[in-house]
């Protein structure tokens, strides 16, 4: 199983270096537009010299072309794995696997953010099938793109994983342990639900990042979602 991945949603590179030294072993963490806003690449290659895989989570979502060669600035970095929204298209998910190419990162699409409830998705795309069959069909693209995988919520991703194929990636957010708040999310599930319900990969911000013990809040996440910690 794969480790929990940590969204590292923080506003400095103090505040990442005081969270990581609570950790001894290498975690797999996200960086995302707050925190690479602020630090920019320097802080992707130090945390990447601390020996951590890394998701860079910048959501990329523009014109072919813009995003290729912004993959191919990206691909320098050799993270782990990058994003793009599934929404910009399939010639776009396209070129910015072609940006990639040579490198070993990893590229997945975001479906429907999992802050988007279905009634969300109606008023604010005027997109009238399912949230179900919207993932889905982004899911369907990504893979036709030749991409490695999606974003999704854990109640997509069987449906994912028998449409694509258990090797396609169904990586999900949305994650909350029974006794934690759901905040801005809609679309939730367990780190067990999580297990049971298909997913490849689990990504935990504030359930862990807000904890008053976070490396005790990740080893119980890990245990429970049964990856490696
Ligand atoms: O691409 C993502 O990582 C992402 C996609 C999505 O649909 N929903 C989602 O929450 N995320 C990210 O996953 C993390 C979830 O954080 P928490 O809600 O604090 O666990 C945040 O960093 C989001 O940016």
């Amino acid at each position: 199983m794969n480790k929990p991945i940590i969204a590292l949603d923080f506003a400095s590179k103090n505040q990442v270096e005081e969270f990581l030294a609570q950790f001894s072993e290498p975690l797999f963490v996200k960086v995302g537009m707050e925190l690479y806003f602020q630090e920019g690449p320097e802080l992707v290659r130090s945390i990447k010299a601390q020996g951590h895989d890394i998701f860079l989570d910048l959501k990329l979502h523009d014109i072919p072309n813009t995003v290729e060669s912004a993959m191919r600035g990206l691909a320098k970095l050799d993270v782990d794995m990058v994003n793009v929204h599934a929404a910009g298209g399939l010639e776009m998910m396209k070129a910015a696997k072609r940006g990639l190419s040579g490198s070993n990162t990893k590229l997945i699409a975001v479906t429907q953010l999992t802050s988007t409830s279905e009634e969300d998705m109606h008023e604010d795309q005027l997109v009238y099938v399912s949230l179900e069959e919207s993932v889905l069909h982004y899911a369907k693209r990504a893979m036709q793109a030749g991409l490695d995988g999606v974003v999704c919520s854990v109640l997509e991703a069987g449906p994912i994983g028998e449409a694509c194929g258990q090797d396609f990636l169904r990586v999900t957010p949305g994650i909350r342990p029974a006794a934690v708040s759901v905040d801005d999310q809609k679309r939730v599930a367990t780190p067990a639900e999580a297990q049971a319900k298909g997913s490849s990969h689990i990504v935990v911000g504030r359930a862990i990042t807000k904890s008053e013990n976070p490396s005790e809040s990740y080893a119980q996440i890990a245990a429970e979602w049964g990856g490696q910690s």
